[in-house]
């Protein structure tokens, strides 16, 4: 779509053709929301000359903190970003959440107005968000600030894909609404173009003191657990822990999503603001992706340190690749993710062995599926049946999921569990919030957690959730 102008003096322009239509559009939700007695969408889609997606999550810190959100893949081919509220979708505990969110959202949705000349998955209204990993595990102060199942709809989307800019504007109208609301929306959009022009540069404060929590006792938790391993059922379970680090001064997510960005390039980046605290993180591991018809998931588990010097690395690597215990960790995993996709899928590729799956601090046992569904199928009833693979929860999962509720001293909150995004038209890629942490003013937690099976050994299963602290670590300026 062309944006027209029609008059430009002095550098001021007028008004333009899409002016023009949004306003039109506009006025006929408005009569649709009084007619109907219910609040409607209208959502437009421009495309826009190249902006930078963190400069714009950042120009949000004035007017949209605690309100927005980000997502990049690691390919860095698709990214979003999101500023303000327009729509908020909250579930507290409940069998149903999944279920919940996707039929609030769809309905939500209905008698909408969508202007999107672009045939392109991840622009026009779409929300994002994520889940708790158990909404049954006795709820902590530390993530108060999120609801068990937690997603919205924003005011503003930039999303960047394959290097091509759109930009999203979702107005809710409701009966009540007049003209005058419009010209608040436009006023509000315009100052957010304005902040864009300044530099935002946050930087982070001194980091002065790293935590560790309980680690004795958590070694002690995995020891009894392997002797339960060994007397079965239960084959695997997956055992989390956490690092509570103190700063000087406030730690502004920009900064460090500016340095997660910079430093893990391989994985997917999410940041995910709530209430004043953010959760964010970089994580190598995708649940799942719908597009269209086609399906993406990974089985990832089962690690090994990298190593100094490329034949050490390589050497590391080799080993990973023909570990037993490590071979057995990911198995599990490989042999749930099939089960949970053949019910929706037609067609299934999986190869049969792992490959490895190399990132900066860490190696993993790695298996890409790709799948194909009908049409129908849902993404959140596919995140409901992954959620959680034996890589966060284990074997058996409820068991393991009960077990984890039951002897882990840790509130995982969004941790181990789905991030990620569901468009109006059923499109969307959900990853599993590893490698993250949550800022609170001006302290922030950071969660790791290993695989635990009949052969592990606590020792080594602590060093392991050391090397996965160090991504967000780093980015937060510690070591
Ligand atoms: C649980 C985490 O990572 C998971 C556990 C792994 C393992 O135990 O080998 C590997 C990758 C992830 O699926 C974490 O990073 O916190
Ligand atoms: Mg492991």
């Amino acid at each position: 779509m062309e944006t027209a102008l029609i008059g430009c003096f002095g550098g001021i322009c007028l008004i333009t053709i899409q002016e023009i239509e949004t306003k039109e559009r506009s006025l006929l939700a408005m009569k649709r929301a009084k007619e109907l007695g219910r609040p409607i969408l209208m959502s437009e889609v421009e495309k826009m000359n190249h902006i930078d997606p963190l400069l714009f999550f950042s120009s949000g810190n004035e007017h949209y903190s605690g309100e927005r959100f980000f997502w990049k893949d690691p390919k860095d081919e698709f990214i979003l970003a999101g500023l303000g509220i327009s729509k908020q979708f909250q579930i507290d505990q409940s069998d149903d959440r999944f279920g919940l969110i996707e039929r609030e959202w769809k309905e939500f949705l209905k008698d909408s107005l969508i202007s999107n000349p672009f045939s392109q998955i991840g622009i026009g209204p779409l929300i994002f968000g994520g889940f708790s990993f158990d909404p049954y595990k006795e709820k902590t102060v530390l993530w108060s600030k999120f609801d068990d199942s937690l997603f919205y709809l924003p005011k503003y989307l930039l999303s960047v894909i394959k290097g091509q800019v759109y930009f999203t504007t979702n107005f809710i109208f409701t009966p009540n609404d007049d003209e005058l609301l419009y010209k608040h929306i436009i006023d509000e959009r315009n100052k957010l173009f304005q902040s864009l022009q300044k530099h935002h540069h946050t930087a982070l404060p001194a980091l002065l003191e790293t935590k560790e929590i309980s680690p004795e006792k958590w070694k002690n938790t995995v020891d009894a657990m392997v002797k339960e391993l060994i007397r079965g059922p239960l084959k695997k379970v997956v055992l989390a822990r956490e690092l509570r680090l103190n700063f000087n001064d406030l730690v502004a997510s920009e900064a460090v999503m500016q340095h997660l960005n910079e430093q893990q390039h391989e994985s997917f980046i999410f940041a995910l603001e709530s209430s004043g605290d953010c959760f964010l993180g970089a994580s190598p591991e995708r649940l799942v992706k719908k597009n269209g018809t086609e399906l993406f998931s990974t089985c990832l588990a089962g690690s090994i340190s990298r190593g100094h010097t490329p034949e050490e690395d390589r050497i590391l690597g080799e080993k990973l690749l023909s570990d037993q215990k490590n071979l057995l960790e990911h198995q599990y995993v490989v042999e749930m993710i099939k089960e949970a996709l053949e019910e929706s899928c037609e067609e299934i590729i999986l190869p049969d062995k792992p490959q490895l799956m190399k990132i900066r601090d860490i190696q993993h046992l790695y298996t890409p599926v790709i799948g194909k569904c009908s049409g129908d199928s849902s993404l959140l009833h596919l995140v409901e049946r992954l959620h959680p693979t034996p890589a966060l929860g284990g074997l058996p999962k409820k068991e393991a999921v009960e077990k984890i509720r039951q002897v882990e001293e840790l509130d995982r909150g969004f941790y181990a569990a789905p991030v990620g995004w569901l468009d109006y038209e059923g499109n969307g890629e959900f990853a599993v919030a590893i490698r993250s942490g949550l800022l609170q003013g001006k302290e922030a937690s950071l969660f790791a957690g290993c695989g635990v099976v009949a052969d592990s050994d606590s020792e080594s299963e602590y060093l392991e959730t050391s090397l996965k602290f160090r991504p967000m670590l780093r980015a937060l300026g510690g070591k």
